[in-house]
C-alpha cells in the first residue's frame, strides 16, 4: 500500500463531487507530494474534481467550505500597496515551504537564515488571475472566484510540469453584484458592489505594473473576467509582457484542435466549413478569430475567412443591420445576412457545417436543433462547450440519440460514453478541455522567457495537438489524445511552442538546446516530478 493508493481509495469512497473536491484540497495541504503524485498518475479520474466542472460548485460555495487559500487576494482596498501585498504573500509562502522542507519552526528558521534564503530563491513562473465576475457559466461569484485561479494553476503542474512553488493564484476582490453573496453571513469577500470605471482600471493596472516590476517574465493568465473587461484588458496588456486570456485564446485553441480532428472524422476540408456560434462572448469570438486565422492559411482572404463564422447573441443573428449599438467584439462578425430571431431559423438561413455552443444556456440545443443540423449535414459537428455540466447546450446522450449517432461531438464539461443506438457500439464524447493547451504554453513561455504570447502560438498549439491524435482515437469519438497521457502530450506541445517562440524572436533557447530532440530532453529534465514513492511499510 502506498500513500497514493490509500488516498485514491479514500477518494473513491466519497460519492459527492463537492466532498471529493474538499478531500483533494485537504490532501494537497496535508501532503502536497501525494496530491500531485495522485493527479499526475490519474488525471482523467481526478481532474473533474479539482477543476471543471466541480470547481464551479466549489466557487459558488467557496466561503462555506472552510478552505484555506494558497493564493493571494488583491482587494479594492489595497490600491496603492498592491506590490507590497504580492511580495509579502510570496515571501511568506516561500519561507513556509522552506521551513517545512527542513523541519524547522519559525524561530530556528529565522536564526539559520532559512526564510531569507527562501525569499531569494523562488521566482513566479505563472500567475492565474480572476476578478470573479464570470466564473465558468455561473456568473458573478465575487471572491469565491479564487477557486478558479487555484484550479487552473494546478494544471500547470499536473499537465505540463511547472513546479508548484513557481505558481501564484490571484483573485482581484473588487466586490460583487451577486446579492446572494452579499446577503450570506459566511461570505468573506468585500461586501460592496463591484468597483467600476477608472477605479477598477487603476487597480488592474497597478496589479499588472507591480507584477511586471517584480517578476518581469512571469506569465499572467487572465481567467473568467466579465466580457467587456476581458477583451479590454487583453488588448491593453498583451504586448506589454507575457499574458493571455484563457477564455478567449485558450478555449479558441482547444476548439480549433477539436474542429481539425472532427474534419478527419467527417472527411471535410477546413476551407469548406461554415460555423454558427450560439453565444457571442469571450469564448465564441476568440474561437471565431482563431478559426479564421487557420482558414486564411488555406489561401482565403481575411474577409472571406471571417464570413465563415456567424454568431447568435441574446438578440438573434449578429448581422449588418444590427451594427448600431453592437458591442465592439462582435462587429467584425456582423455580416451581410438577413436577421434571424432564433437558433432554428439561423441554422436554416446560414446552413452551418458546425454548431458551437458558448451561450451558458443549458439545453439550448434541442432535438429540433440537432435534427436540423442532421438534415443539412451527413455528419454535423456539434460542440456544446458551456460549463459546468448544467450549462451544456446538450448532453452527449441527447446528441447521439437525436442524430442516430451521426454527430461529431465535443463538450466543455465531461460526459460518460454511450452505446450508439444504431449499432450498439460504445462511443466516447470528446472533452474540449483547455488543460491540453494552456499548461504547455505556459511552460514553454517560462522556459524561453517569452516576452509576449501571440495568437500564432495558439494556432500552432491547436494544429500540433490535432496532429498528435491518432485515427483510432478519432474513430472512437475522442478528438484528443488520452487525458491519461497528458504529460507526454504536453512535452511534445511544449517543445513545439518553445521552438516557435525562439524562431519568432519572442524568447531564447537555453545554451546547448537547438534541435527538436534537444528541446524534448530539456523539457523532460525540467518537469516537476513528484516522484515514485516507497510503499508505506518501507518508510
Ligand atoms: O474551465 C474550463 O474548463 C473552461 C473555461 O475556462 C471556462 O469555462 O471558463
Ligand atoms: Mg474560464
Amino acid at each position: 500500500m502506498t500513500r497514493v493508493r490509500r488516498a485514491m481509495e479514500a477518494f473513491r469512497a466519497i460519492a459527492d463531487p463537492l466532498e471529493r473536491y474538499v478531500y483533494l484540497r485537504e490532501l494537497q495541504r496535508a501532503s502536497a507530494e501525494t496530491f500531485y503524485r495522485a493527479l499526475v498518475r490519474e488525471p482523467l479520474e481526478l481532474m473533474p474534481f479539482v477543476y471543471t466542472p466541480t470547481v464551479g460548485e466549489a466557487c459558488e460555495k467557496y466561503h462555506r467550505l472552510g478552505i484555506e487559500t494558497n493564493g493571494v487576494y488583491i482587494t479594492a482596498d489595497d490600491a496603492g500597496r498592491v506590490g507590497a501585498k504580492l511580495r509579502g504573500h510570496w515571501d511568506r509562502a516561500a519561507a513556509a515551504r522552506a521551513r517545512a522542507r527542513e523541519g524547522l519552526d519559525g524561530e530556528a528558521a529565522k536564526r539559520r537564515g532559512v526564510d531569507r534564503r527562501a525569499r531569494a530563491d523562488d521566482g513566479v513562473a505563472v500567475a492565474v488571475v480572476t476578478d470573479g465576475e464570470r466564473i465558468l457559466g455561473l456568473g458573478d461569484l465575487g471572491a469565491g472566484g479564487m477557486g478558479i485561479s487555484e484550479g487552473k494553476i494546478l494544471l500547470y503542474t499536473v499537465c505540463a510540469g511547472v513546479r508548484p512553488s513557481a505558481c501564484l493564484p490571484v483573485c482581484l476582490d473588487v466586490g460583487t453584484n451577486n446579492q446572494r453573496l452579499l446577503d450570506d453571513p459566511n461570505y468573506k469577500g468585500l461586501r460592496r458592489t463591484r468597483l467600476k470605471g477608472e477605479a477598477y482600471d487603476a487597480l488592474v493596472d497597478e496589479f499588472m505594473r507591480e507584477m511586471r516590476a517584480w517578476q518581469p517574465r512571469c506569465l499572467v493568465q487572465f481567467e473568467d473576467f466579465g466580457n467587456a473587461n476581458a477583451f479590454r484588458i487583453l488588448e491593453k496588456y498583451r504586448t506589454t509582457g507575457p499574458c493571455f486570456n484563457d477564455d478567449i485564446q485558450g478555449t479558441a485553441a482547444i476548439t480549433l484542435a477539436a474542429l481539425l480532428s472532427s474534419l478527419r472524422a467527417t472527411k471535410g476540408k477546413l476551407e469548406d466549413q461554415k460555423v454558427l456560434f450560439y453565444g457571442a462572448g469571450e469564448a465564441g469570438v476568440g474561437i471565431g478569430e482563431l478559426i479564421a486565422m487557420a482558414m486564411e492559411k488555406t489561401g482565403m482572404s481575411h474577409k472571406e475567412a471571417m464570413e465563415r463564422c456567424y454568431f447568435m447573441d441574446s438578440k438573434g443573428l449578429v448581422c449588418k443591420s444590427r451594427l448600431d449599438g453592437l458591442q465592439p467584439h462582435k462587429v467584425a462578425f456582423a455580416h451581410d445576412v438577413e436577421y434571424q430571431p432564433d437558433l432554428l431559423s439561423a441554422i436554416s438561413a446560414v446552413k452551418p457545417t458546425a454548431l458551437i455552443g458558448v451561450s451558458t444556456i443549458g439545453g439550448a440545443f434541442t432535438e429540433d436543433v440537432v435534427k436540423e443540423m442532421c438534415a443539412l449535414n451527413e455528419r454535423p459537428i456539434i460542440f456544446p462547450l458551456s460549463n459546468p455540466t448544467s450549462k451544456s447546450e446538450c448532453t452527449f446522450e441527447q446528441a447521439m440519440a437525436w442524430s442516430d449517432g451521426k454527430v461529431v461531438f465535443a463538450s466543455g464539461s465531461p460526459f460518460d460514453p454511450v452505446v450508439r443506438p444504431r449499432d450498439g457500439v460504445k462511443v466516447f464524447p470528446a472533452q474540449a478541455n483547455n488543460a491540453y493547451v494552456f499548461p504547455a504554453l505556459g511552460f514553454a513561455a517560462a522556459l524561453t522567457g517569452a516576452s509576449q504570447i501571440t495568437d500564432d502560438l495558439f494556432l500552432a498549439a491547436a494544429e500540433s495537438l490535432a496532429s498528435i491524435t491518432t485515427d483510432a482515437e478519432i474513430d472512437a469519438g475522442h478528438l484528443f489524445p488520452d487525458m491519461n497521457s497528458i504529460r507526454q502530450v504536453s512535452v511534445t506541445l511544449t517543445a513545439e511552442i518553445c521552438e516557435m517562440i525562439v524562431k519568432s524572436g519572442l524568447g531564447r533557447a537555453p545554451s546547448g538546446v537547438s534541435t527538436h530532440a534537444d528541446w524534448l530532453a530539456y523539457i523532460e529534465s525540467h518537469q516537476y516530478d513528484p516522484g515514485e514513492e516507497q510503499p508505506i511499510s518501507k518508510l
